[in-house]
């Protein structure tokens, strides 16, 4: 028997929506999940007409997808925003330097101005150089530090307002989990912002705070979106990978584990089908994602104050920044120097 979608009830269903268990076809797939990210821009009032907008783009799934849905939904619904794409140069030789010829081809395809920024210009280290100095073990916490600032460099450079990061619904999970399991609570709050204003005024965005990471690559898959599915090659020890293996379990015994469903929406998609409704609204938990947005710091907790590096003069709460401290470890010769705590 041949199942139809169930939003549209014409076309044969090809997909099972992982988000909400929906069976629906392709086109009706690809119409929920650019209007889901189209709401949570507006609702979130993400962007303002004219905004100059960078989209940093690694070549991976996540911001080759987000290029194209922000491209899409800049003219169907009349942003009017001025779209580019920012990549940084880790210098990270049979990986980036394949990322980035993708971006180049986006470029081409999307055509959106690109600007590619470098470690070696900005900092005088690739991360190549890093990686013999440090080895393998510390080396995601270099890349980063790096990485945040050098997109914010890159944005002064083309003097945009705005920067928006492919950082999807696992990635937040992931990072609210980090944070608990170092006690990092002044980062906790922050990291389920969807928009946090960092050096200067230059806003930073993630417009797929709330998709899943497989429903962006049932995405590409489907619109055949030319991204780069190589896993960094520096990365095998890090942390994170690590803690998205033990959401990969939980999600296992509990779909929900990242971001459970908001009740009211629930009881507001339209349905035909009683039984997708009922596994809807049994579907509502406040999981991970909801969690970290729910921690309040108790009052009188001390927090780290923001200020300014007095070396570089990016956002900082102590008075040389971590990019800083560990660009000076790294040109002393001691690279352990910076990680820690206990830089002097
Ligand atoms: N080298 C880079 N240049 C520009 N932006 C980057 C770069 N690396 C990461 N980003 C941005 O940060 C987001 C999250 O990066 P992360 O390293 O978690 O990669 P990811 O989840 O595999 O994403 P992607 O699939 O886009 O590579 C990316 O989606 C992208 O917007």
């Amino acid at each position: 028997m041949v199942r139809l979608c169930v939003i549209c009830n014409k076309e044969r269903a090809i997909v099972k929506r992982p988000k909400t268990g929906q069976q629906v076809c392709r086109e009706c797939f690809y119409y929920v999940f650019e209007t889901e990210i189209h709401n949570t821009i507006t609702d979130n009032k993400l962007f303002k007409k004219g905004d100059k907008v960078a989209i940093a783009a690694s070549g991976g799934k996540d911001s080759t997808v987000l290029a194209y849905v922000m491209k899409l939904l800049n003219q169907r619904y009349q942003y009017d925003l001025d779209l580019f794409l920012l990549s940084i140069d880790e210098g990270i030789t049979g990986y980036r330097d394949d990322s980035l010829e993708t971006v180049k081809r986006n470029q081409q395809q999307y055509e959106l101005p690109l600007k590619i920024v470098s470690y070696s210009e900005l900092y005088g280290w690739s991360m190549d150089q890093i990686v013999k100095e440090v080895g393998l073990k510390n080396n995601c916490t270099f890349c980063g530090v790096f990485r945040r600032q050098a997109l914010d460099r890159g944005a002064v450079i083309l003097d945009v307002d705005h920067i928006v990061t492919g950082h999807n619904a696992d990635d937040i999970a992931e990072t609210v989990l980090m944070n608990i399991l170092r006690g990092d609570i002044a980062r906790l709050p922050r990291c389920t912002e969807i928009c946090t204003t960092g050096d200067g005024s230059i806003r930073r965005s993630k417009p797929f705070k709330y998709t899943y990471e497989k429903e962006i690559v049932m995405y590409a898959y489907f619109k055949k979106l030319d991204y780069f599915s190589t896993e960094c090659i520096y990365s095998p020890n890090a942390y994170r990978g690590h803690v998205r293996t033990f959401i990969k379990d939980l999600e296992s015994i509990r779909p929900s584990a990242i971001i459970g469903n908001d009740i009211y929406n629930v009881l507001k998609k339209k349905t035909k089908n009683y039984l997708v409704y009922l596994f809807n609204v049994f579907c509502y938990y406040k999981d991970i994602i909801h969690s970290g947005e729910a921690f309040e710091i108790k009052e009188g907790v001390k927090l780290p104050v923001q200020g300014i590096c007095k070396r570089c003069g990016y956002m900082s709460s102590n008075e040389l920044c971590k990019a800083c401290m560990l660009l000076e470890g790294l040109n002393r010769g001691l690279p352990k120097l910076g990680i820690g705590k206990n830089f002097k």
